[in-house]
């Protein structure tokens, strides 16, 4: 079977791709600013449907969100069979057909990638997709169906979702009535698998005072809301704030979990309660953090990497508890985790820590090596993956006559298996999670969060004039291009007690990353190198934070080094 250039060609003349942009498939999928994405998304379409020729007809989802970016962006990303992120050796197959220039090219491109692939036309596609709450979502989807009809492909149309719900209903629709049956392919099969393993946990177990969660007005706001109905708030006491999906440019605004893990405060407009627990949803409810304040109305984050300890140390116990001693437990981070936290892993738990690049797909993959894998990046997004060996083991009726904590141990272990979302990461799914744990160990936050106290850090974004000559190893801890830097970087960390900094390329923003962390004590012969900076971020010097840290200075440090050579625009006073 051939291609139809005629169908292709008339369809594309309908989503003219603007001349003036290129796009490229990154870490994150595509995303710009809405207007920019029509031809983008119908483009999308095309390449999912091809996808799912080459996988023999199995589904691919498509979800269209840009995540915590401000509601004017748009974005889209691939979902491939087992609800992982498309395969790496796909994305420049994606980028291609975006940058094609005309309809023509497009159908060029199109012949290109279908011979480079091997796909067969003949097979018939099938594609589910979704979107967020965006307001230019409903002509973006549009475009995205033009594109799976011009290659006559069976969709399924999931609506609104959250993108791990998207996740979900992939590896649900492609393993419906095998063997692993990941569960009803419905939004409602979701709600009801979770609601199921969370009160097979939670019931019995003496209730903590109720959660806020910020839903960064978005998606996750109703769909939480919809998880509650199922659930019901006898087991899950629950108050909502920036729920609202309504208000234009409202989404992300000065809330939501990357604007809390980033600006390290709670959303605006947010009291915090002493002791209480707070969390926060990003806009496609795909990451969580959680958060208190002390008494004198300091703020403590609990982050991805507090997540990842408190969720290892808890099926640690559950698997030793069920005599499961040869259950390998493994951690994935990456270099943007605080250097307490891999300490606290491997010191105190004891567990292999492993450490990749940043993104979804690097740490899950790594997480899959592991009986069972933890993995969360300092964000707030992450997961624990269960070997198939592990499932069959903990499937299969376990010892002929267990002891009460053996079979309590073995029944939680099954029920976390249900109630962790082993797709992706997932802000409801992680939300059940951190709730159980801490109602079985009745941990209030400051409990949970007592475990290791964070190096002071820094996170600081470097505009420079072409971040591709950026090149690093070991797992973006080190600079091998430009030549020359990372001595420059070693040389400022040097003195610096607990000191370490990386600079790396962004994958989703045209910016190269800088972060730093440090002991809060100075060394002393490190003293002379932190000039005592005034901070010029106004939230911070209103929190009366007139002085850096040295994790901070030493961020700042190393900026300057990348923008005096590298950089783009002038140079600021500082760069927080
Ligand atoms: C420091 C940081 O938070 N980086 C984020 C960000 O990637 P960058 O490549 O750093 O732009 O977006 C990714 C996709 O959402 C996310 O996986 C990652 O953690
Ligand atoms: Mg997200």
């Amino acid at each position: 079977m051939s291609l139809n250039e005629q169908v292709v060609r008339a369809a594309s003349s309908a989503h003219p791709r603007p001349l003036n942009t290129t796009f490229a498939y990154g870490t994150a999928g595509f995303r710009a600013n809405a207007d920019t994405l029509d031809s983008t998304m119908f483009r999308v379409g095309l390449l999912a449907a091809l996808r799912s020729k080459k996988l023999a007809g199995q589904h691919i989802g498509v979800m269209v969100t840009a995540s915590h970016n401000p509601e004017q962006d748009n974005g889209v990303k691939l979902v491939d069979p087992h609800g992982e992120m498309l395969h790496s050796s796909w994305e420049q197959y994606a980028t291609l057909l975006a940058n094609a220039t005309s309809d023509d090219a497009l159908v060029t491109t199109l012949h290109h990638v279908i011979q480079a692939t091997g796909v067969d036309l003949a097979v018939k596609a099938n594609v589910v997709y979704g979107h967020d709450t965006r307001p230019s979502c409903r002509s973006l989807v549009r475009a995205v169906v033009d594109g799976l009809a011009a290659l006559d492909t069976d969709q399924v149309n999931a609506g609104l979702v959250t993108t791990p719900q998207l996740h979900y209903l992939v590896r649900c629709l492609n393993t419906q009535g095998s063997s692993d049956a990941y569960g009803e392919p419905s939004v409602e099969g979701y709600y009801h698998k979770l609601a199921a393993a969370y009160t097979t946990l939670a019931t019995g177990r003496h209730l903590l005072p109720a959660l806020t969660v910020d839903c960064a007005n978005g998606v996750g706001a109703p769909k939480l809301k919809e998880f509650l109905k199922v659930v019901g708030t006898d087991l899950l006491p629950l108050v909502t704030v920036r729920d609202t999906t309504t208000v234009a440019g409202s989404l992300n605004k000065d809330c939501g979990a990357d604007f809390v893990k980033t600006q390290q405060r709670a959303p605006r407009g947010v009291d915090l309660v002493p002791w209480q627990r707070y969390a926060s949803f990003d806009g496609d409810a795909d990451r969580i953090v959680f958060y208190y304040a002390d008494a004198e109305g300091t703020f403590h984050l609990l982050d991805g990497d507090k997540i990842a300890g408190l969720v290892a140390g808890f099926i640690l116990d559950l698997v030793r508890d069920a005599g499961l001693d040869d259950v390998k437990v493994g951690v994935v981070q990456t270099a943007y985790a605080n250097g307490a936290s891999t300490k606290y892993l491997t010191e105190v738990l004891g567990v292999p820590v492993t450490c990749v690049p940043t993104g979804v797909k690097h740490l899950h993959h790594a997480a899959e090596s592991y009986d069972v894998g933890v993995y969360f990046e300092a964000n707030g997004h992450g997961t624990v993956l269960f070997s198939p060996a592990t499932l069959s083991l903990l499937s299969s009726p376990g010892p002929s006559s267990p002891t009460a904590s053996q079979s309590a141990a073995l029944s939680n272990l099954r029920a976390l298996v249900d109630l962790i979302n082993q797709t992706v990461g997932d802000a409801l799914s992680d939300l059940l999670l951190v709730e159980t744990i801490l109602l079985h160990r009745q941990w209030s936050p400051a409990q949970w969060d007592s475990a290791y106290s964070d190096l002071p850090n820094r996170l600081v974004k470097v505009l420079v004039t072409d971040r591709t000559a950026f090149v690093t190893s070991d797992a973006e801890r080190r600079l091998d291009r430009p030549e020359g830097v990372q001595a420059r970087i070693d040389e400022a960390v040097r003195g610096v007690e607990g000191g370490r900094s990386f600079v790396r390329p962004s994958g989703t923003e045209d910016c190269v990353r800088v972060y730093a962390e440090a002991n809060t004590r100075q060394a002393a012969d490190g003293a002379s190198l932190f000039l005592p900076l005034v901070i010029t971020d106004p939230p911070r010097r209103a929190a009366g934070l007139t002085r850096t840290t040295p994790g901070a200075d030493l961020a700042n440090k190393v900026a300057r080094i990348v923008h005096d050579k590298f950089g783009k625009g002038p140079q600021p006073a500082s760069f927080f």
